[in-house]
This record gives structure tokens, C-alpha cells and sequence, in this order.
């Protein structure tokens, strides 16, 4: 199974960069109250068709408001929702091109798997020739052709998800809606469907819009992601982007790990040079981000970033700190270095495990150097 991302078509998939470009769905200073709640707060949004977009936030920030309202479940208090160029305010749910395939997906305990798929095709009176064809391309779709004849407590939950996604999938509509999708499923399973996800979005062409929390799947999917706190979008991008080059300290802690020092620009040019008495130290970064001298700012760089070194380091003109290994999480694949600095505040190393690990040769309470370049964070204003 290939990801998207490294494939030749996928890599030039960047209608947002193209101004000609129309999107296929379009929020357009969207407000949402619930009484005197904003759940949602002047989102202005496009989406392009074979897009596969992902809402990411906390619980609670609005993610499935906003797309509660593509759906027709919900309109917007002000501003308009438009599908195709057309506002689609006040249109019912089903005159939509969008179908909603929701966590908690109840397919009928009582039909067969076949049944349950060719239920809104029924409901919308196709031939029955066709319902029968289109069932068995869904199967086929979704793997589960030697299932058709089963109950949905027959089936693992894995496989019950799969048949929801074929029933959502059945009626082809242009756009679908997918609220955590893979909530019920355990890791392994997870990350397996993420693939298969990806497959179909790819091989139907049809635009996919997942809401979920988690931001492993939301990188791992997504072509671009926006990410949402108390119903605004903070930043919409690509998954490399949205963490290399994160806009806020919101956006840098909410996806992975990452060590924010707090300091003051020394200087603005060629370098941002920034010292932070918290931390005991003077840090230089290759920075995009407009400073000047004396503003505070956060330098934010990620724990697999830094390397570690019982050595002080041989080169100049890279970052080095000192201080004293005082924990260590071991998991597997990786281990993470907690150093607390001579200043007192501590920094998370993330190191490769690429040897089995037998002897550490970096233990608790061993003196070490954590060292980057200056390309290795980023500077932040918020
Ligand atoms: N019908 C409603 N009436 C009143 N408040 C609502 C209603 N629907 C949602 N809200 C509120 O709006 C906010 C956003 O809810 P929403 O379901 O969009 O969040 P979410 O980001 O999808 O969260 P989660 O990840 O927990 O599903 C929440 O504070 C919620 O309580």
C-alpha cells in the first residue's frame, strides 16, 4: 500500500496554490451561536474538490459544528456555506451532494451487510440491477465480499466500520463527511484504515472532509489540516508545514512534541539571536519571522531535533547547552532524553534507538551537550 504524499501525482496537488482555482466548498465568515455561545467564529475556509481535508482541535473547539453545517444538520447564524460555487443555506441534508459518516455509526442490527449498504440506494428508488451492481462494487471496494450475507454482530468492529464507510460511500456523493471515523477502531487497525482511507479517496476522487482529535491521523491522511481552537481556525496548512512551521505556540504544542524557550531578540539580522535568561543561555536561528531587537519571542524546536553528547561540541557556530540527563522514557523505536539545563529548566532529546538498546551509553544523571543548528527551530511571536 503507498501513501499519497510520496506518489508523483500527489505531490503536485496543491490547488490552494493556484488562484484559478475554485473550491468546492466554501465557508464564507461563518458564525455559529448556540444561544450566547460562539461555537463557531467567523471561519472563512475553501476546500477543493479531491481535497482530503482534516479539522483538528481540542474537544469542544467546533470542528463538528463547522461540519454539521456542509452536511445541512446545522446553518450557519451569519455568513453562508457554499457547495460548488452555490450557497447551500437552508437546503435539507439530503438535497445536498454530501453524505456524513459519524463515529457512533449505527448500521440496522437486523439487515445483512449487502442490505445495509444498499439501503439508501432503496431508499432512492435506483433499479434494482443497479443497487445489486453498485453493492458489489462497494464490497469489493472495502474488502468485505465474503461478508455479504453476514449481521453486523457477526462482523469485528474493524470490519463494522468498513461496511458504514461503504454505505456512506454507496450513493457516490461528491463529498464525505467524516466524523472520527476510525474512533472505534485499536491502533494497529487504525493505522491500517488510514491507508485504506487514503486508497479510496484516491481511487473515487472524491473530497474528503474528517473531523478528528488525534494528530497522528490527521498528518498521516490529510493533504492539508486546519487546525482550531474556540471556534477559529489558527492555521490551515500542509501536515509538514502545520509542523515544521508552526504560526503559534498553540500550534507547535498541539501537534507532537516540541521545547519552547521564552526569550528576548538580542539581535534581528542576518541572525535572530535571542537570549533567555530562563534558560540560561543565547540561542541563534535562521528565522523568516519578522523581530526586532527587544521584543520577546519563544523559540520552539523539536526533541528530535537536538542531538545529545556526553562531548562538548567540536564545531562552532551551532547551539550547544549543558546539563544533566534526569530521566529517560525508553519506547521502543525511540528513546527521550529529559536534560535538565544548568538554568534550571529542562529539554526533551529525542534519540533513535538504531542499535538494540543493551547499555545506554547515556545514563540518569550523566553530564551532557544538547546541540542544533540554526535552522533547527523556529521563532515565534504568540
Ligand atoms: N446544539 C447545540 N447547542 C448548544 N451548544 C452546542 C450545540 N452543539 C454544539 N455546541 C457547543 O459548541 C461547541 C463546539 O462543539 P463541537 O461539537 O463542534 O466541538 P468539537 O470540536 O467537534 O468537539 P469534539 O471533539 O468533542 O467532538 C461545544 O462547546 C459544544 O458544547
Amino acid at each position: 500500500m503507498s501513501t499519497k504524499t510520496l506518489g508523483p501525482v500527489r505531490r503536485k496537488f496543491q490547488p490552494w496554490t493556484d488562484p484559478a482555482a475554485k473550491p468546492l466548498i466554501e465557508f464564507r465568515n461563518v458564525i455559529k451561536r448556540f444561544g450566547d455561545f460562539t461555537a463557531v467564529n467567523d471561519v472563512s475556509l475553501g476546500i477543493y474538490e479531491r481535497e482530503f481535508f482534516a479539522l483538528l482541535g481540542p474537544s469542544g473547539c467546533g470542528k463538528t459544528t463547522l461540519m454539521r453545517m456542509v452536511a445541512g444538520f446545522d446553518d450557519p447564524t451569519t455568513g453562508d456555506v457554499l457547495l460548488a460555487g452555490q450557497s447551500v443555506k437552508g437546503l435539507p441534508p439530503y438535497s445536498r451532494p454530501v453524505n456524513m459518516m459519524f463515529q457512533s455509526y449505527a448500521l440496522f442490527p437486523h439487515m445483512s451487510v449487502e442490505k445495509n449498504i444498499a439501503f439508501g440506494l432503496e431508499m432512492d428508488r435506483l433499479p434494482k440491477g443497479e443497487i445489486a451492481a453498485r453493492v458489489e462494487e462497494m464490497l469489493k471496494l472495502v474488502k468485505l465480499e465474503s461478508f455479504a450475507k453476514r449481521k453486523p454482530h457477526q462482523l469485528s468492529g474493524g470490519q463494522r466500520q468498513r461496511v458504514a464507510l461503504a454505505r456512506s460511500l454507496a450513493k457516490k456523493p461528491k463529498v464525505l463527511l467524516l466524523d472520527e471515523p476510525l474512533g472505534a477502531l485499536d491502533r494497529k487497525l487504525r493505522e491500517e484504515t488510514q491507508f485504506e482511507l487514503m486508497d479510496l479517496q484516491m481511487t473515487l476522487g472524491m473530497t474528503f472532509l474528517i473531523v478528528t482529535h488525534d494528530q497522528e491521523e490527521a498528518m498521516t491522511v490529510a493533504d492539508r489540516i486546519a487546525v482550531m481552537d474556540h471556534g477559529k481556525l489558527i492555521q490551515v496548512a500542509t501536515p509538514s508545514e502545520i509542523y515544521e512551521q508552526p504560526i503559534s505556540r498553540y500550534v507547535a504544542d498541539f501537534i507532537g512534541d516540541v521545547n519552547i524557550i521564552e526569550g528576548r531578540v538580542e539581535s534581528a539580522a542576518p541572525v535572530v539571536t535571542i537570549v533567555s535568561e530562563a534558560a540560561g543561555t543565547r540561542v541563534e536561528v535562521n528565522s523568516d519571522t519578522a523581530v526586532n531587537a527587544g521584543d520577546t519571542v519563544y523559540f520552539a524546536i523539536r526533541p528530535e531535533k537536538i542531538a545529545i553528547s556526553p562531548d562538548a561540541p567540536a564545531e562552532t557556530g551551532v547551539n550547544a547547552l549543558s546539563g544533566t540527563v534526569f530521566d529517560i522514557g525508553y519506547l521502543g523505536d525511540v528513546s527521550v532524553f529529559h536534560v535538565r539545563l544548568d538554568g534550571g529548566r529542562t529539554i526533551r532529546a529525542t534519540v533513535a534507538n538504531r542499535h538494540r538498546l543493551i547499555d545506554r551509553p547515556i545514563s540518569w544523571d550523566d553530564r551532557v551537550w544538547l546541540t542544533w543548528g540554526r535552522d533547527s527551530g523556529v521563532v515565534l511571536t504568540r
